[in-house]
C-alpha cells in the first residue's frame, strides 16, 4: 500500500502505488479517503480532511508496505476525554452493500480510540463487527468480545481479537455485553443488531439501566425505523418521553458528542 502523491485536483488525489498502478481516491471536495485495512479481498478506507498533507516516501522494502505515508497518521493520536470507559457496539455480522457502512464502522472505531474508550461487542471478525473491533484493537484500546460457545468455532464467526469471553447462549451474551458497557451504539445491521438495540431501549424504558443508547444512522439506513417509532408514539404505544431514549446522528463524531452530554 505504499504510495506518493503525483497530483492533486480540487476533489481528488492521484496516487502512484507500489504496484505501479494509478489509484484515484476521493470522498468529496473537502475530504480524501485513504486505505487503512485490507481484509477478505476488500480495501477499507478512512476519510480525513483534504487539508492534511500527504508526504512523499520511497519504497525501500515492499514486504513492509503497510505503513501509510500520511502525516496525520504519523502524528500522535489526538485524545479527547470521555465520560465513557467502555462502549458496547452492535452491528452487522455482514459488511453491507454500501461502502459507507464499512467506513462508518471504521470511523466509529477511530472515534472510540481518540476518546480513549474501550469496546465490548459480539466477538468474531465478520462484517462490520470485524472492522470496528480491529480498528479499536489496532488503536491500542481494550476489546472484549462476548461470544456464545455455539458460535465459537472460527469458521462461524472468524477469530476474535483482544479478550474473549465465552457465554452459554445469546441471552447471557446480551446481559454480559450490557453489564460491561457505559453506553450502547448501533451501527447498521440486521435482525441481530435490531434485537440488541431494541432490548437496550426496552431496558432503559423499564429503568433496568440508565445508559445512553445511540443509533448511527449512516446514510439514513435507520430512517424507516425512526419513522416507525414516531408512528408508535402517535398511535399511543410508545410514551413521548421514551422516544428520546434513542439518540441518533449520521456520523460517529456527532453521535458521540451527543451521547457525551446526555444527563
Ligand atoms: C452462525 C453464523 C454467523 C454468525 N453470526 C453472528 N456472529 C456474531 N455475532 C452475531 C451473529 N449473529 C448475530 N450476532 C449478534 O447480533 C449482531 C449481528 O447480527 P446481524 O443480524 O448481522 O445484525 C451483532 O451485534 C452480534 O452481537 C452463520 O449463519
Amino acid at each position: 500500500m505504499c504510495m506518493h502523491v503525483l497530483e492533486r485536483t480540487s476533489s481528488a488525489f492521484f496516487l502512484w502505488s507500489s504496484q505501479s498502478q494509478i489509484d484515484l481516491l476521493f470522498f468529496d471536495q473537502n475530504h480524501i479517503s485513504l486505505p487503512i485495512l485490507e481484509k477478505e479481498d476488500r480495501t477499507y478506507f478512512c476519510t480525513i480532511p483534504a487539508s492534511f498533507k500527504v508526504v512523499e516516501e520511497g519504497f525501500p522494502n515492499m514486504e513492509k508496505s503497510a505503513n501509510l505515508q500520511f502525516q496525520r497518521l504519523q502524528s500522535p493520536v489526538r485524545s479527547l476525554a470521555s465520560r465513557f470507559r467502555r462502549v458496547c457496539v452492535y452491528c452487522g455480522s455482514s459488511p453491507g452493500r454500501n461502502p459507507s457502512y464499512q467506513l462508518a464502522a471504521i470511523q466509529l472505531g477511530k472515534q472510540l480510540v481518540e476518546r480513549n474508550i474501550d469496546l465490548v461487542y459480539g466477538g468474531g471478525s465478520i462484517g462490520l463487527m470485524g472492522l470496528v473491533s480491529q480498528v479499536v484493537y489496532d488503536g491500542g484500546r481494550h476489546v472484549l468480545g462476548v461470544i456464545p460457545r455455539t458460535l465459537m468455532p472460527r469458521e462461524l464467526t472468524g477469530e476474535t481479537i483482544g479478550e474473549v469471553r465465552a457465554v452459554s447462549g445469546m441471552h447471557q451474551r446480551k446481559a454480559e455485553m450490557a453489564r460491561h458497557a457505559d453506553a450502547f451504539i448501533a451501527l447498521p445491521g440486521g435482525y441481530g443488531t435490531l434485537e440488541e438495540l431494541l432490548e437496550m431501549i426496552t431496558w432503559a424504558q423499564l429503568g433496568i439501566h440508565d445508559k445512553p443508547v445511540g443509533l448511527l444512522n449512516v446514510d439514513g439506513y435507520y430512517n424507516s425505523l425512526l419513522t416507525f417509532i414516531d408512528k408508535a408514539v402517535d398511535e399511543g404505544f410508545v410514551a413521548p418521553a421514551a422516544r428520546h431514549i434513542i439518540v441518533s446522528a449520521p456520523t460517529a463524531h456527532e453521535l458521540l458528542a451527543k451521547l457525551e452530554v446526555l444527563l
